[in-house]
């Protein structure tokens, strides 16, 4: 049986509008389905557990942005049915990097077809830390910053009214510059440790695109077994915006103050406690290990 998970609130309403576009299409075809609307922040992963342990679900579809995606799959992994549930996502969310990196259809009925078709969009890794796990990327100091000042946003709000909601990233980046203080931190990849001083950001990416279409891992690969580690160091405000700038075309990978890194267990050590995000959203713990689940998740696209 087809699960959904919406969080209807997500794009400021578009959640609801797709799932509402989306339900009528299924009744039209006497599709069987059961779903959960999220009522308020954070109870997505547990209304996905309890979907999945009251019925019989084969596919789970996610409506939202890229923080509903990282809630649901956590119902899923959580639930211990990873295995043997397919998940799909239709977009609805403002930034929507998973829909970007992974080219997914920006068309609902076109994705609910391809999962009545029972299309195969092969398998994805995912990064587990803390008994999480994240589908894009795991972003340690300035960009977790960001996040918390998008999430926490009344202007999000309003430029999605316009269809601007992207923009609520560079307005809550140029915020967070005026404040962030850069760290030192160790990486160990695969047993091999590194030494960083001024850094801005860790990013551990699955994916490409963060922070709502910035190409910040532009050669990362999702079903590789790998996690790509860029690290931003750099002691120069000046040099810092130039490469801020050219995230967005991922050109900012050949300046010398970017480091790639790639492997698949790391350990992130800062050396001062700092905000962490997991696709978007924010973690309690800014001293951990990722490692990478390859393959673990069958996806829909
Ligand atoms: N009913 C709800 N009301 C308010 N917030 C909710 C509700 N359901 C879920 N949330 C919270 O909304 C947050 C953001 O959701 P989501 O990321 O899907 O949308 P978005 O922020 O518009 O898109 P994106 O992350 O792609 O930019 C999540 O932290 C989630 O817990």
């Amino acid at each position: 049986m087809l699960g959904f998970i919406i969080n209807p609130a997500s794009g400021y309403g578009r959640g609801l509008t797709l799932w509402n576009q989306i339900q009528r299409e299924l009744r039209n075809r006497g599709v069987n389905y059961a779903y959960r609307i999220t009522k308020q922040r954070g109870e997505t992963t547990r209304l996905t557990q309890d979907l999945l342990s009251e019925h019989n679900i084969d596919t789970l579809i996610a409506i939202g942005g890229d923080g509903t995606i990282y809630e649901a799959a956590n119902g899923l992994y959580q639930s211990g049915q990873l295995h043997n549930v397919r998940f799909g996502h239709i977009p609805g969310g403002t930034g929507n990097d998973f829909a970007r990196s992974h080219s997914l259809s920006s068309d609902p009925i076109q994705i609910l077809n391809f999962i009545l078709n029972n299309q195969d969009g092969g398998k994805l890794d995912l990064l587990e830390v803390d008994g999480t796990v994240a589908l894009n990327c795991i972003g340690v100091g300035f960009d977790a910053v960001v996040a918390r000042y998008t999430n926490e946003a009344t202007y999000k709000k309003a430029l999605n009214n316009f269809k601007l909601g992207k923009l609520s990233y560079f307005i809550s980046a140029i915020k967070a510059f005026a404040t962030f203080r850069p760290y030192s931190a160790d990486i160990i990849v695969d047993g091999k440790a590194y030494h960083f001083s001024s850094v801005w950001m860790i990013v551990n990416s699955n994916a490409p695109y963060f922070g709502g279409a910035m190409k910040v891992c532009p050669h990362a690969v999702s079903d590789d077994g790998e996690v790509d580690v860029t690290v931003f160091h750099c002691n120069n405000k000046m040099k810092l915006i130039s490469i801020f700038r050219s995230i967005y075309s991922g050109t900012h990978i050949h300046h010398p103050a970017v480091t790639i890194l790639r492997g698949k267990h790391i350990e992130l050590k800062p050396d001062s406690p700092q905000q962490v995000q997991a696709d978007g959203e924010a973690l309690a713990n800014s001293n951990f290990e990722i490692r990478v689940l390859k393959q673990a998740l069958s996806i829909i696209k």
